[in-house]
This record gives structure tokens, C-alpha cells and sequence, in this order.
């Protein structure tokens, strides 16, 4: 998760430099991705990005609030979880990338809320996209079958591309 987080980051920072992308919205989803997430974002906020993390259902494992707990040392804000989207949109309309570690090789569709709703609004915010494994919403298998999955600009596979994948057009 360490070595995750530290690759998601270095990607990122990459692409999107800096000086034009210092907003980094960190979406986490429950699971361990969203632990790669979290590990990112405290790598962004060493490089010097702005990152700001949306977790709205924290995971249960010590790991999680462990990795929570760098964060918020680091001052990194932690949007209050709700699933309520309102704070995703604040969140969105004050960013100038999303790094996507919502869902990765775990995730079952169809899409339960509040995930659901904010698929949509990150989809609707335009904003670019640097995905964890697998796109969020997209079955590690059969891809984006079901349509509702993002559609992220970058793709950071671990270990190895998934199955998935195949279908991904991006960087
Ligand atoms: N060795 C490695 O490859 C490593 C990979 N890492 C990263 O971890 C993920 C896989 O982590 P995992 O914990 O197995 O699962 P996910 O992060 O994909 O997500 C599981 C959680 O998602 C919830 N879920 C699943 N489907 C849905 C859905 N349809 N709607 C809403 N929520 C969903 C699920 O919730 P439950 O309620 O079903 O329990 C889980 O909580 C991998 O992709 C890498 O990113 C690690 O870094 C370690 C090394």
C-alpha cells in the first residue's frame, strides 16, 4: 500500500505539474485502495500539492485510520463523511485534479450510493482524472460494461494491467 500510494502520487505529479495542478481532490473508497489513496495524498502533500481528501464511508481496517491519522497531522483537510454530495461538489469546484482511489480490483457493480451519485458529479466536474488500478465503477473483468464507470485521462495499474483495462484509451 505504501509503494501504491508513493506510485499514484509520483504519476500524478508527473502529469499534472504543480504550478498548474496544485488542487488534488483524493477520492477513497472503504477498501484498501482507498489506503493507496490515503498514502498518496500525504506523498502529494510532501511534493507540495494542495491535496484535499473526500472519504465518505472511512474504512474499518487499523491500517485506514491509521493512514487517516498521517493526514490529518499533515494538515490535510479530510472532508467531513456524509453521503451527502454537497461537500463533493464544494470539494470538486475548488480542484484541479481528481485521483480516483474509490474502487479498485473488489468492486462488485452495480454501484451503491453514495458512490453512485458521486461517480456522476466527479464525471460532470470535467475535471482530469488520474485513476488507481482499475477505474472506478469498471468490473476488474469485463471493464466498463456498464457504463457507469469514469473515464480517467491517466491509469496507474499495479502490480499488473487488469483484464479489465483492456478497453482503457488513456495514458
Ligand atoms: N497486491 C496488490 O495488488 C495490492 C493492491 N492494493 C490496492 O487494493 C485494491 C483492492 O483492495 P480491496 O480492499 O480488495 O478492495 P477495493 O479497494 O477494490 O474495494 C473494496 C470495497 O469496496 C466496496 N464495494 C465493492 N463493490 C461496491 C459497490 N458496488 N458499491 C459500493 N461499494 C462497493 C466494498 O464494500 P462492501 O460493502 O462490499 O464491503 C469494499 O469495502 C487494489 O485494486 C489496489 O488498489 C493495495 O495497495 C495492496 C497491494
Amino acid at each position: 500500500m505504501e509503494l501504491a500510494g508513493l506510485a499514484c502520487a509520483q504519476t500524478l505529479a508527473t502529469v499534472y505539474k504543480k504550478d498548474k495542478f496544485p488542487r488534488v481532490l483524493v477520492c477513497c473508497g472503504p477498501g484498501n485502495q482507498g489506503g493507496d489513496g490515503l498514502v498518496a495524498a500525504r506523498h502529494l502533500g510532501m511534493f507540495g500539492y494542495d491535496p484535499m481528501v473526500w472519504m465518505p464511508k472511512p474504512g474499518s481496517k487499523e491500517i485506514y485510520q491509521r493512514l487517516a491519522t498521517q493526514c490529518k497531522n499533515m494538515k490535510i483537510p479530510i472532508i467531513q463523511p456524509t453521503n451527502d454530495m454537497s461537500p463533493l461538489r464544494d470539494a470538486l469546484a475548488r480542484s484541479d485534479v481528481i485521483l480516483d482511489a474509490i474502487f479498485g480490483f473488489s468492486f462488485k457493480p452495480p454501484v451503491r450510493e453514495p458512490f453512485d451519485q458521486a461517480l456522476s458529479l466527479i464525471t460532470e466536474s470535467g475535471l482530469p482524472i488520474v485513476s488507481v488500478d482499475i477505474p472506478s465503477g469498471w468490473d476488474v473483468e469485463k471493464g466498463n460494461a456498464a457504463g457507469v464507470g469514469l473515464d480517467p485521462d491517466v491509469l496507474v495499474s499495479l502490480t499488473a494491467p487488469k483484464e479489465g483495462a483492456r478497453e482503457f484509451k488513456g495514458l
